[in-house]
């Protein structure tokens, strides 16, 4: 049995979501799963499994951060997990995106500590298995919802200092920000493991900071999470 993820093999299916919030976890399998069981509580990272139009599925939270995800993606993999997907929240760079689009994430600019102690400061360039990215697209085109596609950044930081960090990124195409792709494309690349990652714009960032409201979050999540469904449906 891992040491955080405090479960055994056969309690995940081989399909997770991941959103960061434990509580979202939980949202997710009462509401959209058939059947959810709790299969983790440590440390109040919650994982549920059940299933999703006849197939099953889980839900584990990553906590916040790099460091967090990592340790919660490798000991998923221990457990069998193969198909991972993201389900989170990220702040929007591109001067096109408002409160509530979708982004899929097709890279993850790696701004933080965990990927370069992965690849002993080697370069590299974590990107979404093309497998989910195509599953998604797909998804994403039959529900007609607004979506965009391409890199995001993780950063180590919410509230970061740097004075216009939208001009920064947005001009070097990076979409919007958010804290743990970047290492769960990592660590499911080194482990064979497929990993993609949806986001709801639950910010904007340019000259001023605009927060989404609960109820718009919780509409958007909604979408998002169905649209993550279908893409782990339409992964074989
Ligand atoms: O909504 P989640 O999935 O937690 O994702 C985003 O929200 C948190 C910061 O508020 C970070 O974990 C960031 O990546
Ligand atoms: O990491 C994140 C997530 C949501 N909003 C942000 O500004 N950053």
């Amino acid at each position: 049995m891992p040491v955080h993820v405090r479960a055994e093999p056969g309690d995940f299916a081989e399909s997770v979501l991941l959103p960061g919030d434990p509580l979202r976890a939980e949202y997710i399998a009462r509401t959209f799963f058939e059947s959810p069981r709790l299969v983790t509580r440590e440390r109040g990272m919650l994982g549920y499994t059940g299933s999703y139009r006849g197939r099953p599925v889980s839900v584990q939270a990553t906590g916040m951060g790099c460091p967090s995800a990592a340790i919660v993606v490798e000991e998923l993999v221990q457990l069998g997990a193969r198909n991972l997907l993201r389900v989170g929240t990220c702040g929007g760079y591109h001067r096109e995106l408002q409160l509530g689009d979708l982004v899929v994430a097709t890279a993850a600019a790696p701004q933080d500590g965990t990927v370069s102690s992965l690849t002993r400061g080697v370069p590299y360039a974590p990107a979404a298995h093309f497998d989910v990215v195509h599953a998604a697209y797909h998804a994403a085109e039959r529900s007609g919802r607004r979506t965009f596609m391409g890199p995001v950044v993780s950063s180590d930081l919410f509230y970061d200092p740097v004075e216009d960090p939208a001009g920064l990124w947005s001009r070097l195409g990076v979409l919007a920000v958010e804290m743990e792709a970047a290492a769960i494309f990592t660590i499911a690349a080194m482990r064979g493991a497929r990993a993609g990652c949806l986001l709801t714009v639950s910010d904007t960032i340019g000259e001023e900071v605009v927060r989404i409201s609960d109820e718009d979050l919780r509409a958007a999540v909604d979408n998002m999470v169905e649209l993550a469904l279908d893409t782990l449906h339409g992964l074989n």
